[in-house]
């Protein structure tokens, strides 16, 4: 059983504000992702590899082709569809955390959980669990992440996208900010992910991390137009 399937998709960005000049990033771009591997997606810079997590998630539009997540294709999906893939199936760790202004970082990692119905206490607590795992102060857990160092906006993230326990985990660069031994707790966190059939498509430019987590890389250069 594939949790993903990417079939011979293509991408062209239109700059609207530019003439409608055009841009194409990608071609035929095939791949796949099973329960409990993790694929890396590789190649130089701009070649198209955020993006491809940004397709799957339903952020950017697809020109052709299919995205199934879970059985559900996403590139013909309708709004609502997409948005019950991501409470059910998908969840997503961007490089830096977006997040509503003047909520403390605890209600922050809890909310994934309370809008799939867990109830607040219940959900607290799990957040908490990872923030400590995480190794984020306790001092800081009311406090809204905006101030927060990038390493610790980064574990933030990382904990709002692995609490609900999705099936399917887009990651892009989640150890980017991190120092040694944060990036060494954050890799045991995703192997334990891995082991429990977690699948995820990631993008580590960190080789250590790389080394510790790929059972493939998809080297994205491959589908350039
Ligand atoms: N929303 C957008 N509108 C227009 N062009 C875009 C948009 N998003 C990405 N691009 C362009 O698509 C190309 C691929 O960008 P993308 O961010 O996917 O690359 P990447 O491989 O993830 O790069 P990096 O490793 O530097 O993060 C780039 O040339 C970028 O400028």
């Amino acid at each position: 059983m594939t949790l993903l399937t990417v079939e011979d998709v293509s991408k062209t960005f239109t700059m609207h504000l530019h003439g409608g000049s055009r841009l194409p990033v990608l071609r035929g771009l095939s791949l796949s992702v099973a329960p409990g591997e993790c694929v890396v997606l590789g190649g130089p810079s701009g070649v198209g590899k955020s993006s491809i997590l940004k397709m799957i998630y339903g952020n950017y539009l697809t020109d052709a082709g299919r995205i199934s997540v879970g059985g559900l294709d996403i590139a013909t999906a309708s709004p609502r569809e997409v948005l019950a893939a991501r409470r059910g199936t998908v969840g997503y760790v961007s490089q830096f955390l977006r997040c509503v202004p003047r909520v403390g970082a605890l209600p922050v990692v809890a909310e994934p959980l309370i809008e799939r119905g867990t109830d607040r206490g219940d959900a607290e607590e799990r957040a908490a669990a990872l923030l400590r795992r995480l190794d984020i102060p306790e001092r800081l857990w009311a406090l809204p992440p905006a101030t927060f160092s990038g390493g610790e906006q980064q574990r933030v993230n990382i904990a709002r996208g692995l609490i609900a326990g999705l099936p399917l985990l887009l990651l892009d660069e989640p150890t980017a900010s991190l120092d040694v031994a944060n990036r060494a707790i954050v890799v045991g966190l995703l192997r334990e992910q891995l082991a429990a059939g977690v699948g995820m498509l990631a993008i580590f430019h960190d080789p250590e991390v790389r080394e510790a987590l790929a059972d493939r890389v998809v080297d994205v250069s491959g589908f350039a137009p």
